[in-house]
């Protein structure tokens, strides 16, 4: 697990480095500065004729101590200073003049030669308004020059907190990233002008950000052995959990299959489908281990039974939007006393009726892509994107801290984020565009409801499900290439992950 802070967190993190644990700012700029040299030697990045491009703040006294290292070195370096004099922050003033002394050049108009790696340090995490004028000009010609490029900290230009694109940025191909790897590198399209982005240590502890609850964390392929629910030697099907699947509208057995299978493969002890009749038999045959109880009409009590039954409840995959289905939806809410993950044409049920959530007395676990985000929250997708955790947040305020549900909101896209009030939000940085078709958010659905029949606490269940789904993407991908996975490979793929992570270390 690791942390992705933003811009103030991670500035925050640094004064209390520099004030609280006491290294001074210029030690840990020395350490920024070896790491950077050092990862670029790793990377094979040639540095033989650099050019080091410097603002005026602290990311700039990076670059110029970059400068200092590459020279002792014995490679050419030169820097463009492109900040101003009077902007001039005391550390890099400093930086700025030792590499006077040494007698590197600094120019201020740009170059006439070819290097061999351009190194942005114009603006790091301090970025806080569009970029305009001559720093646009520079970026812009930055991003001309034929040479590798390496982002110190992060490309100037992107947003550290949202990945956005402040007028202009910097298109790296390695960045260099100080203690931990900013949001803004990982959320798109921040993540296409990052490149590779490789966090290195400099004297910052990213414990310091374990009792922030505004920060965002990740979890990383390595994580995931110790992540999964264990299975017990003396234990029975019983002992891992029964879901009911209520999904499935006429026609739709294909969802139904795909959640079903989802759940049993992630280790669900029993798994029983609530489907319209018509999709009897082809899911007998599609899923025989599955229990089958079908619907040709509204039945309040067999509905009773079956949530009586239930230690999970998998609402929507499928489900239709006709007047059965709005009634089997609005009873769960009523009555549902187990975890409940609501999904699909579950949530555009709910979008007519989100005041639904308030009366549930469990926790309920919504799983939208943008679309239905939009639908929920009335916001257009565009805005949505623009500030995906505001969104979040509008929908997890729904469990105030007088109703007895807790609301967690997993919001789909290529970077998937979970949310839940008083938590730390989960981003997940696996997975692939090999999950960009259909059926793939009913394989997501099962997943979470199968980890949460094994016990699995609803946001843990949550988080880990999202990434296994992701880490099941991506050994797809291995053996099918991006284009021709289908959703049920998801379900092989996290079959292969499961069993690397627990069995094959
Ligand atoms: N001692 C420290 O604080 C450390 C800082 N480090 C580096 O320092 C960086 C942060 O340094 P700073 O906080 O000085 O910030 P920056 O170096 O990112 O830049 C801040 C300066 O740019 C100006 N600015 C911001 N947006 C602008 C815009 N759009 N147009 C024109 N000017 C703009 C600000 O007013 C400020 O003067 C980190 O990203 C990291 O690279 C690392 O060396 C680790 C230690
Ligand atoms: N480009 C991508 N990169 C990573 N994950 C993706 C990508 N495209 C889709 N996914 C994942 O695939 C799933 C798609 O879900 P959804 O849109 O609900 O599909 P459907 O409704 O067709 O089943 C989500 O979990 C999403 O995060
Ligand atoms: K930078």
């Amino acid at each position: 697990m690791r942390y992705l802070p933003n811009g103030k967190q991670m500035s925050e993190a640094d004064a209390h480095t520099i004030h609280e644990i006491g290294i001074p700012s210029l030690v840990l700029m020395e350490r920024a500065a070896l790491q950077i040299v050092e990862t670029m030697h790793k990377k094979n990045i040639s540095t033989e004729k650099s050019l080091i491009v410097c603002g005026s703040g602290n990311n700039g006294g990076d670059g110029f101590a970059v400068a200092r290292l590459l020279t002792e070195q014995g490679k050419h370096a030169d820097v463009l200073f492109a900040g101003k004099e009077a902007s001039l922050s005391e550390e890099c003033r400093c930086q700025k003049q030792i590499v006077e002394n040494m007698g590197i050049s600094v120019f201020t108009e740009f170059p006439d030669e070819e290097y061999t790696v351009i190194i942005d340090a114009v603006f790091g995490v301090g970025l806080c308004r569009e970029i305009t004028g001559h720093y646009k000009d520079v970026i812009d010609w930055m991003n001309l020059q034929d040479a590798e490029k390496v982002a110190v900290d992060i490309p100037s230009g992107i947003c550290a907190a949202t990945g956005k694109i402040l007028g202009t940025a910097f298109r790296a191909d390695l960045t260099v990233c100080m203690a931990c790897v900013k949001l803004g590198c990982e959320l798109f399209p921040g993540k296409s002008y990052a490149g590779e982005s490789i966090p290195v240590a400099i004297g910052i502890d990213p414990k310091y950000f374990s009792n922030r609850l505004d920060v965002c964390y990740t979890f990383d392929k390595n994580d995931l052995g110790k992540l999964l629910p264990s299975r017990m030697m003396n234990s029975h099907k019983g002992s891992y959990g029964k879901v009911l699947m209520i999904t499935g509208s006429p026609g739709m057995a294909g969802a139904a299959f795909l959640s079903a299978c989802a759940a049993y493969t992630v280790g669900a002890g029993l798994v029983q489908i609530y489907t319209a009749s018509e999709n009897r038999l082809a899911l007998q045959e599609l899923l025989p281990e599955a229990i089958i109880s079908c619907y040709d009409s509204y039945d309040a009590s067999q509905l009773s039974h079956l949530l009586d039954w239930a230690d999970v409840v998998c609402i929507g995959c499928g489900l239709g939007m006709g007047q059965i289905s709005e009634k089997i939806l609005k009873n769960v809410l009523k009555n549902v006393s187990c975890p409940c993950v609501i999904d699909a044409d579950g949530l555009n049920l709910l979008s007519r009726n989100i005041e639904l959530l308030n009366q549930c007395c469990a926790p309920m676990i919504l799983t939208p892509h943008m679309k239905e985000m939009s639908r929920l929250t009335g916001w257009s997708i565009d805005t949505i994107m623009e500030d995906r955790f505001q969104a979040l947040d509008q929908i997890i305020k729904q469990s105030g801290p007088d109703t007895k549900s807790s609301i967690i909101c997993v919001l789909k896209d290529s970077r998937t984020v979970v949310a839940q009030t008083n938590r730390q939000r989960f981003v997940n940085l696996a997975g692939n565009n090999s999950m960009a078709k259909g059926g793939s958010g009913d394989v997501l659905a099962g997943t979470i409801a199968g980890l949460l029949a094994q016990h699995m606490a609803p946001f843990e269940a949550t988080t880990v499900g999202v990434f296994l789904h992701a880490c099941g993407g991506d050994e797809a991908k291995k053996s099918k290439g991006s284009y021709s996975v289908l959703a049920r490979d998801l379900i092989q793929g996290m079959a292969d992950a499961m069993k690397n992570a627990k069995e094959c270390r």
